[in-house]
């Protein structure tokens, strides 16, 4: 029996696209689903309070980070990371193997695991697959992620061969250390960059290695987005149907959309959240940056389809202020529409997919957001 069990209600007629229903030790969350990214155990401004209040149904936090400050250990003896943040919902922690890689020369990686320099405070560091086991055990995700290299991009095919073959044993060595498989569930990562065959060979030496759900790692790393969509549909073909696919740090609405319609069920992106903090809003018309001087009078709200707390109660002009100010709450009000707006995108997404009509959902968000 596993943590994590996918329910899968119904494919799309129209497209790859899939509605399921993720079983998890602390609640059932609807697919496909965005999850917002709250890296140092909290989603930067929002209170758990107001997440459940815009829709969320499960966060991500980071385990490079938690791990490097306050320390796995002390999250512990405050009774995890539910605990810790007050988050009685659903939590996936990543293994913080990207945060590592994106470290750079700071960085060595052995078959053992990797070496690396802490961004703090310099001191040497290596985390190992059983080390980022053991981190996320102490912090008590319901779903933890196995620890991968994300090969950056470009990277030359034999790299990316060898790189993906010691991510294949270092999930071996993932499950082996992973001990409570009753209360957390271990997501493996496909990688295998944008070389076809190579993502098929990681996506069946990983898929061989039974767990209840699979990652696609690698992609989103600056790649252009029609080769991510072309990696992302051959890779999916290759993935069990009766269990969660997750695409890792993938949150703009047309990837979101693109994703979905390729059979992803599962999204993390930092974009909605780091946006807001420098004043830009997704918004049912298309990107609105109200910091521009276009605003400054504008007294209507951010986005008159939106049923958000800051839309029902602001106007531009008093959240272009805010944010030309620099006041916190001009953050926080970008950030729970942000957030709300891609959530709700999701719930569009899921009534669209129920009714057979996602391709048709698509076009009309692509005429009014992107206006094409
Ligand atoms: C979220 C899971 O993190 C991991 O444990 N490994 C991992 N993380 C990634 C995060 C990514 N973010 C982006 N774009 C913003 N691409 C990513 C890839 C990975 C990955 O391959 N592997
Ligand atoms: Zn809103």
């Amino acid at each position: 029996m596993y943590a994590v069990r996918y329910e899968l209600i119904k494919e799309c007629k129209q497209s790859g696209a899939r509605l399921g229903r993720l079983h998890t030790p602390h609640g059932i969350i609807e697919t496909p689903i965005f999850m917002p990214v709250g890296t140092q155990a909290t989603v930067k401004s929002m209170t758990p309070e107001e997440l459940k209040e815009i829709g969320s149904q499960i966060i991500l936090s980071n385990t490079y980070h938690l791990y490097m400050r306050p320390g796995h250990e002390l999250i512990k003896k405050a009774g995890g990371l539910h605990e810790f943040m007050q988050w009685d919902k659903p939590i996936l922690t990543d293994s913080g193997g990207f945060q590592v890689f994106s470290l750079g020369p700071l960085r060595k990686i052995t078959e053992e695991g990797v070496e690396f320099r802490s961004h703090l405070d310099g001191s040497r560091h290596t985390i190992t697959p059983e080390k980022a086991v053991e981190i996320q055990t102490a912090l008590g995700s319901d779903i933890m992620m196995a620890f991968d290299e994300c090969a950056p991009y470009p990277a030359d095919r034999d790299y990316v061969k060898k790189s993906l073959e010691r991510t294949t044993r270092w999930l071996q060595r993932c499950k082996d250390a992973h001990k409570n498989t009753e209360n957390q569930a271990l997501f493996g990562i496909v990688q295998g960059g944008m070389y076809k065959d190579l993502r098929e060979q990681s996506a069946r030496e990983i898929t061989a290695i039974d767990l209840p759900g699979y990652a696609i790692g690698g992609l989103s790393v600056g790649e252009p987005k029609d080769i991510m969509y072309d990696i992302l549909g051959h890779t999916v073909q290759f993935l069990p149907e009766d269990k969660p696919r997750y695409l890792m740090g993938v949150g703009s609405p047309d990837d979101l959309l693109e994703g979905v319609i390729r059979g992803v069920d599962m999204f993390d992106c930092v974009l909605p959240t780091r946006i807001a903090r420098n004043g830009t809003a997704m918004t049912s018309q298309g990107k609105v940056v109200v910091r521009n001087a276009t605003y400054a009078e504008d007294f209507s709200p951010l986005d008159p389809e939106c049923d958000c707390y800051t839309c029902r109660n602001y106007t531009k002009a008093y959240i272009r202020h805010l944010i030309k100010a620099n006041e916190i709450l001009g953050a926080r009000l970008l950030t729970i529409h942000n957030l709300r707006f891609l959530l709700k995108l999701m719930e569009n997404v899921r009534i669209a997919i129920h009714e057979d009509r996602l391709l048709d959902f698509k076009e009309e968000f692509f005429k009014k957001y992107y206006k094409k």
